[in-house]
């Protein structure tokens, strides 16, 4: 104990200012407040657990909506951690970058037991400087459950 380094990694979230986004905002305390980081591979990966009250129909599955929300927010996240790394700048440092989603396409693949904690992983492709593709697989104890293609587009930060 006491040597060596620490872990002091911070999520994207907690480093994004005055973010209400009920999915990925710090500042909605109603919010799902999803944490999302850099991983080795240069993918980006968030862990998340349910509620019992964000079920589908039956009770023992994750509710679709908010598996839409937890692939939106994750990747728009990712996007713009992308943008600032590749501005050189740690996130929120100097002028603010937003990005929104323009589309996204889900397919979803099996259901997702409510009990157990997913992962997101998302692969990013920056377009242009105004676009960015977002590959994101959501996992259910290793089995793939769901897949979005998302394109984020920037907009000024007083979108
Ligand atoms: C949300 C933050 C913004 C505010 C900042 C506030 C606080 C900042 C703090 C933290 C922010 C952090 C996180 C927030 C995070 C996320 C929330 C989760 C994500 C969301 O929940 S967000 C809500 C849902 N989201 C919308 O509410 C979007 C409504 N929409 C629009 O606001 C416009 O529609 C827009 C901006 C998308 C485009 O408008 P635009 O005027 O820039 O249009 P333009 O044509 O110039 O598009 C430029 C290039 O994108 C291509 N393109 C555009 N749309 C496309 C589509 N659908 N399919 C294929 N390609 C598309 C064009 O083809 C062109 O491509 P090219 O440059 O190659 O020609």
């Amino acid at each position: 104990m006491g040597s060596g380094m620490q872990d002091i990694e911070i999520a994207f979230q907690d480093q994004l200012q005055k973010n209400h986004c009920f999915g990925c905002g710090a500042d909605n305390d109603q919010g799902l407040k999803i944490k999302s980081y850099w991983a080795d591979d240069g993918t980006a990966v968030c862990r998340f657990t349910a509620k019992p009250h964000h079920c589908a129909g039956p009770t023992r599955y994750l509710n679709g909506g908010i598996m839409a929300t937890l692939l939106d927010c994750h990747s728009i996240c990712s996007a713009i951690a992308l943008a600032y790394r590749t501005e050189g700048r740690a996130i929120s440092e100097g002028e603010s970058i937003a990005f929104v989603t323009g589309s996204m396409d889900i397919a979803y693949k099996q259901p997702v037991p409510i009990d157990s904690p997913v992962l997101l992983k998302a692969e990013l492709e920056s377009l242009s400087p105004r676009k960015t593709r977002v590959v994101c697989r959501l996992f259910s104890e290793d089995n793939l459950c769901a897949q979005a293609d998302v394109l984020a587009v920037r907009v000024p930060d007083n979108w």
